[in-house]
């Protein structure tokens, strides 16, 4: 750790002597915590970070770096995807998939540093709880989803496999994360096959180029965005264990959509069949100001411009047919493969680009209080996670259906997109859908059967409630041995210990605490 009088020295070189103007309040402790910050930090990469964010954002917006001019589509023909293939062909790059997953070459990361402020919980956004009749976690949830795969796997295959889980997280989200797992006691994975490794925090910076000072002896410090993985693959010796499990194939994600197929194999599959090193998975955009990024191409170049980085003219236009021009909307969903990872890693992660956030951050103003602006006074610079697909020898995207695959958790119940109540329904229609298909019944508590919809809008709740466990089901298969021509009481969980062979006399009423079930012969 430095001394007082180094640290001095350093700040002077990085021209951010003012960190220390309230050093003589600080007690012994918050000092030496405060030193031990301040070491972390190299001067000149302090100072050209400064000076980057401050010049960045007074760019920020302005004509000249605007992208609009500079984009373009990705042409229909290079975007694979599930409305676009016949059954043969998905079940094919499917069994790719599950070929790949059975000789453990694919493992799936998961994207947990960030904050989470839409959200507004003071902890990570993949232990909350939408509701459920469950009451299951995103966590919970995603691992049962891996379990699945690996058990569908293990069947079709013979012999156990491995489907590693690696998950980013900051220094927010870290302690929590490990936390909650040990005491779910990894959801029944086995812990050394669960990655947990941290993102690098930087400062964030005032407009005139100075860091900023959230506390007197503490500097505000963000994550440095989800593109930040690939400086935390190298710092964590992350690659060197993948290669030492023998991973060839990453399924890279975000922690809040719901939907999430974990190691999808029809996406691995379709990936692994064109010789990708680098893929994405794809929605059509409901609407022109989604807030999605959108896969496209940028002087030739794929890559995914943010919602928030194109003007609304650009998000509006329409082609002939009436579609939007710019609707493969990105869904956090990539495929790397561990070469293209490595590549990134060492010769590419320092050309990724800078994005200027502007935010509202909490500091110490000169006479020692504490402020919370009420509008943005600090730059925080982040990476993405999609900004090597410029890198890419061969890129591909790949187009799912949005009811299927995508409801993320971004906004607290209130808002009117992305919410809680948005994600749960999601789940619930699918699974409702999921049920119908396998020939299920649904009657309501007094026996009175409920007419079947299988059609519902967005903003509907199905008529039945049936939640399916990922344990039970993946995606959709597997249930008709359990529903094909039964009366099925809603609410329903239809979960692992549903008892699958018993005559109905024997079912008891409440298999599960929370949810009362009951299903019979017709
Ligand atoms: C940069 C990026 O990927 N943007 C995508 C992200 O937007 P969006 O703006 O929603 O991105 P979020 O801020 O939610 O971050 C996405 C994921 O990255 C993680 N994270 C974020 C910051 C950080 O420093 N470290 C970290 O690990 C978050 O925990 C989350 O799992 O999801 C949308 C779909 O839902 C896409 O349309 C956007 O194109």
């Amino acid at each position: 750790m430095l001394t007082l009088d180094e640290a001095r020295a350093r700040l002077e070189l990085a021209g951010q002597s003012h960190l220390l103007q309230f050093w003589s309040e600080l007690d012994q402790e918050e000092r030496s915590r405060f030193l031990a910050e301040l070491s972390q930090l190299d001067p000149e990469e302090l100072r050209d970070h400064c000076r980057g964010a401050a010049e960045a954002a007074s760019r920020h917006s302005s004509p000249q770096d605007r992208l609009d001019q500079r984009m373009e589509p990705v042409p229909p023909e290079f975007i694979g995807g599930v409305k676009r293939s016949d059954r043969n062909t998905l079940n094919d790059w499917e069994n790719e998939g599950f070929l790949q997953i059975s000789q453990n070459k694919v493992a799936v990361l998961l994207l947990a540093g960030g904050q989470g402020t839409r959200l507004g919980v003071p902890y990570p956004k993949g232990m909350y709880n939408v509701g459920l009749p469950s009451g299951k976690t995103l966590y919970q949830i995603q691992a049962e989803r891996i379990r699945k795969v690996q058990e569908l796997t293990a069947k079709k295959h013979g012999g156990d496999c491995i489907v590693p889980w690696y998950i980013m997280t900051s220094e927010f989200t870290l302690e929590p994360t490990e936390k909650f797992f040990r005491e779910n006691n990894y959801f029944n994975l086995e812990p050394t096959n669960i990655i947990m490794f941290e993102q690098r925090m930087i400062p964030a910076v005032s407009f005139d180029g100075k860091v900023i000072l959230e506390q007197k002896g503490k500097i505000a410090m963000a994550p440095d965005g989800n593109g930040g993985l690939y400086r935390a693959l190298a710092d964590n010796l992350i690659l060197e264990d993948m290669e030492s499990r023998g991973v060839q194939f990453l399924h890279v994600y975000c922690v809040d959509n719901i939907l999430v197929k974990m190691a999808d194999p029809i996406f691995i599959g379709f990936c692994v069949r064109k010789g990708a090193d680098c893929g994405a998975k794809v929605v059509e955009k409901a609407y022109p100001s989604e807030p999605v990024g959108v896969v496209c191409q940028v002087d030739g170049v794929y890559q995914v411009v943010e919602y928030s980085e194109i003007l609304p003219e650009t998000a509006e236009l329409r082609g002939p047919g009436g579609d939007l021009v710019y609707s493969a909307g990105n869904i956090c969903n990539h495929f790397f493969t561990l070469d293209f990872l490595k590549a990134v890693a060492q010769k590419y992660h320092g050309q990724l680009k800078q994005h200027v956030a502007l935010k509202k951050v909490p500091f110490m103003d000169q006479e020692g209080n504490h402020v919370k602006p009420t509008k943005p006074n600090g730059i925080k610079m982040e990476k993405f996670v999609f900004d090597v697909f410029q890198f890419s020898r061969n890129f591909v995207a790949f187009e799912v259906l949005r009811e299927e695959e995508f409801s993320p958790l971004k906004n607290a119940d209130g808002a009117a997109l992305d919410t809680p109540t948005t994600a749960r329904r999601s789940l619930l229609a699918q699974h409702y859908r999921w049920a119908l298909a396998a020939g299920a019944q649904f009657q309501d508590s007094q026996g009175v059967t409920i007419p079947p919809k299988p059609r519902m809008a967005c903003d509907e709740d199905p008529p039945a409630v049936c939640e399916i466990s990922p344990l039970v089901s993946y995606f959709g298969e597997g249930l008709e041995p359990l529903l094909k021509d039964k009366a099925v009481m809603s609410p329903i969980i239809l979960d692992e210990t549903w008892p699958k062979n018993l005559p109905i006399s024997s079912i008891p009423s409440t298999c599960n605490d929370k949810a009362m079930f009951k299903i019979r012969e017709f």
